[in-house]
């Protein structure tokens, strides 16, 4: 069922374009995440699907309703926005800062449902606190709390983990996903973590130059990125020269490039295999990355290793590289 669809969406700010032609949709149930670097446009995606900002054109629809044309807004209360900063009132308790959503409902009607996701969100015994004597975790449930009382179809997330340590960030994230699934939401993230946006996603748009470079799911994007800078942002690769993609019997346009993951680098014993120079050797906890010179075709690569005990003392290596782990990208 289609959720929320968002229809050539362009935004200037002045002289200056920040989106053009922006298309895309989330179905119920489904968590599409916007991935790029800062400054891309990524908050001003979810700002103008929450009415935050209007002046764009383009259409946004919710089941086939149009609830925004060119920024005239028709109805705006089934969208949730959770900010990174949680935007809660500080004056307020946790159980008024869920009720203030609520102000249309019977005092009773009220109650009950604060009641419900006051336990739904596991903060019953955090009810009459303020808002300061929680710790960020707690926060972040409260502000999800207050968004999801007045039942909306769509929420949208702007760096909802950005204030977490790493173990409550696994945590929120597996909660949040299941809730989102649960509930069947369309939800929309906004993220520049990489890997959050691999584990977290149903599919991933990751904007280059105002536009979607690719739509896809993590899987399609990461195992079939269109282009050298899909390959590049979601996971970390060579750009292998064109001379040594040629002697492994792989020709490529003048359009495309060729890249390798670091982590299909193989180091080899093989001393028929090319003759690399260490460069470098980094301790990255649970391998070491080595930068490696390639003699006969000028060019650095990296890669990742666990064993590096046979080549502590020595200069040379050896380098495989396995035809099928190449990939051939647009430049
Ligand atoms: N109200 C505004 N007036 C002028 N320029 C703006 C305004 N809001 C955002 N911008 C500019 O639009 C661009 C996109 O901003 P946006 O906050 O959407 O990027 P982002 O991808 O979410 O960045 P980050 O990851 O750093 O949060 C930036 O260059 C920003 O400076």
């Amino acid at each position: 069922m289609i959720g929320i669809s968002i229809r050539d969406l362009t935004v200037s700010f002045g002289e200056l374009k920040i989106l053009e032609n922006i298309s895309f949709e989330v179905q119920a149930g489904e968590i599409v995440t916007i991935l790029g670097p800062s400054g891309c446009g990524k908050s001003t995606i979810l700002r103008c699907i929450s009415s935050l900002h209007n002046e764009y054109t383009g259409e946004i629809y919710l089941n086939e309703t149009c609830l925004v044309n060119n920024g005239k807004r028709e109805c705006n209360t089934d969208i949730g926005y959770i900010f990174q900063d949680y935007a809660l009132f500080p004056h307020l308790s946790v159980k008024e800062n869920i009720e203030f959503a609520l102000y249309k409902l019977k005092s009773n009607e009220k109650k009950e449902k604060v009641e419900s996701l006051l336990k739904q969100f596991d903060l019953e015994v955090h009810a009459n606190k303020q808002i300061h004597e929680l710790s960020g975790g707690q926060q972040q449930r409260v502000s999800i709390a207050r968004v999801l009382a007045y039942e909306p179809k769509v929420i949208l997330l702007d760096e909802p983990f950005s204030n977490l340590d790493t173990i409550l960030r696994n945590k929120t994230k597996i909660w949040l996903k299941k809730m989102i699934k649960d509930l069947g939401l369309s939800a929309i993230l906004v993220t520049h973590d990489q890997k959050e946006a691999l584990s977290m996603s149903d599919k991933i748009a990751i904007i280059n130059n105002k536009k979607i470079e690719q739509f896809g799911t993590p899987f399609e994007l990461f195992e079939n990125p269109s282009s050298f800078y899909v390959a590049n942002f979601l996971n970390r690769v060579n750009k292998l020269p064109t001379k040594l993609v040629e002697t492994l019997g792989i020709n490529i346009s003048l359009n495309d490039t060729a890249v390798l993951s670091i982590d299909k680098v193989i180091l080899s014993q093989d001393s028929t295999r090319l003759k690399g120079k260490i460069l470098d050797i980094s301790y990255c906890g649970d391998y070491y990355e080595l930068e490696v010179y390639l003699e006969d075709f000028n060019n650095e690569i990296i890669l990742k290793t666990s064993f590096i005990n046979d080549l502590a003392n020595k200069e040379k290596c050896f380098i495989d590289i396995k035809k099928e782990d190449i990939k051939i990208v647009k430049k």
